[in-house]
C-alpha cells in the first residue's frame, strides 16, 4: 500500500526578457530579463494514480502564459508580476489551488557612454541576480519574498576574528585585521498580501526593500567594525527590518571566502603575516558558511 503524499509540477527555466519602451522617447529603453520556475498544486491525482491526464495543465501551457503574461502586463517590479502569473492560474482553474512563482532577475544595469547614461545599452555587472517568490493561495492570499544572490564583496580591512573556544581542535590565530570575504545570499519576507491589487498598491515600498537591502547590505558591509560573519549579518538584517515596515522576517547565508596569509618567513625573512601581510593566498575550499534568520518582534 502507497499514497501520494504529496506533488507539485510545473515548467522550469522559463526564460524571457522584456524591452520597455518610454512613450516620450521610443529610443529610451529598460530591459527586463527573467529565468522563471512556474509551480502549480492542486487536484490532479488522478494523472499521477489513475495516468489520467484529463487534469493537467500542460508545463508547455505554464511557458506559454508566462510570455503572454508579459507581453499582457508591467514585469517590474517582479514581485508584482510574478503575483500577477501565480494569480492567473490559480483563478482560471478551479482544481488548481496554489501556485508558486520564482524569478531570477538577471543584472542589465544602463551604462554611460561618453559620460552619459546610454538610452538602450547595457551591461552585465557580475554575477549577482534579484530573485523573487510568490506563493499565491486560491483565496488571494499572496506570500511574498525578495532577494539577492551571487553578489560577491570583499573588504581588505575592518574585520576581526579573535575571542573563540580555544581547546585541543583550535589552529586558527586569533586576528584584529582580515581580510572578508562573502557571496551574499539575502532574502526577505513581506506581510501576506491580500490580492494582486494590494501588491499593485505596495509597489513602491516592493522596489524600496530590494533597494534598501541592497543599499544596506553593502553599507554595513563596509563600514562594520566586523567582529565576526555572524555578529555582521546581524547588524545588515535588523536594519532591513528597521528600514522596511512591510518586511518581516529577514535571512542571510553568508559563505566565508577565507583569505590566508601566507608565511614568507623562510625567503630571506621576508615579513608577510599578521600587521605585514600584503600578499594571502585566496582558499577555494573548504569555507565557513554562516546563516540566520531574523525575525520582527519576538
Ligand atoms: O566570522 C567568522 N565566524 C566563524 O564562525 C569563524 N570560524 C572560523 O574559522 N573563522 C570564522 N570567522
Amino acid at each position: 500500500m502507497v499514497s501520494l503524499s504529496s506533488s507539485r509540477y510545473g515548467k522550469d527555466n522559463i526564460r524571457l526578457l522584456k524591452v520597455e519602451r518610454d512613450p516620450s522617447n521610443p529610443r529610451l529603453q529598460y530591459v527586463y530579463e527573467f529565468t522563471i520556475c512556474v509551480m502549480l498544486e492542486g487536484d490532479y491525482e488522478a494523472a499521477y494514480l489513475q495516468a489520467d491526464n484529463g487534469p493537467i495543465v500542460t508545463t508547455d501551457s505554464m511557458k506559454n502564459t508566462t510570455h503572454i503574461l508579459a507581453k499582457k502586463n508591467p514585469v517590474s517590479p517582479p514581485e508584482l508580476f510574478a503575483s500577477i502569473l501565480g494569480a492567473h492560474f490559480v483563478d482560471t482553474y478551479d482544481h488548481i489551488h496554489k501556485s508558486f512563482i520564482h524569478i531570477i532577475q538577471h543584472r542589465w544595469t544602463r551604462y554611460a557612454v561618453d559620460g552619459a547614461p546610454h538610452e538602450h545599452s547595457f551591461i552585465r555587472d557580475g554575477a549577482e541576480v534579484r530573485v523573487v517568490d510568490a506563493e499565491v493561495h486560491e483565496d488571494g492570499k499572496i506570500f511574498l519574498s525578495g532577494g539577492i544572490s551571487d553578489l560577491l564583496v570583499l573588504k581588505s580591512t575592518g574585520s576581526a576574528f579573535y575571542g573563540y573556544i580555544q581547546d585541543k581542535y583550535t589552529t586558527l590565530p586569533e586576528t584584529r585585521d582580515r581580510i572578508m570575504s562573502t557571496s551574499v545570499d539575502a532574502t526577505w519576507k513581506y506581510d501576506v498580501f491580500n490580492g494582486v491589487d494590494a501588491v499593485r498598491a505596495s509597489v513602491s515600498s516592493l522596489e524600496k526593500g530590494y533597494k534598501s537591502a541592497r543599499d544596506i547590505t553593502l553599507k554595513i558591509f563596509a563600514t562594520d567594525e566586523s567582529a565576526s560573519v555572524q555578529a555582521t549579518l546581524y547588524r545588515m538584517a535588523k536594519q532591513i527590518i528597521d528600514d522596511n515596515s512591510l518586511v518581516n522576517q529577514v535571512s542571510y547565508a553568508l559563505p566565508n571566502k577565507h583569505y590566508f596569509d601566507i608565511d614568507l618567513s623562510w625567503f630571506e625573512g621576508l615579513k608577510n603575516t599578521g600587521a605585514d601581510a600584503e600578499v594571502y593566498a585566496p582558499q577555494s575550499n573548504p569555507n565557513g558558511l554562516i546563516t540566520a534568520t531574523i525575525s520582527r518582534g519576538d
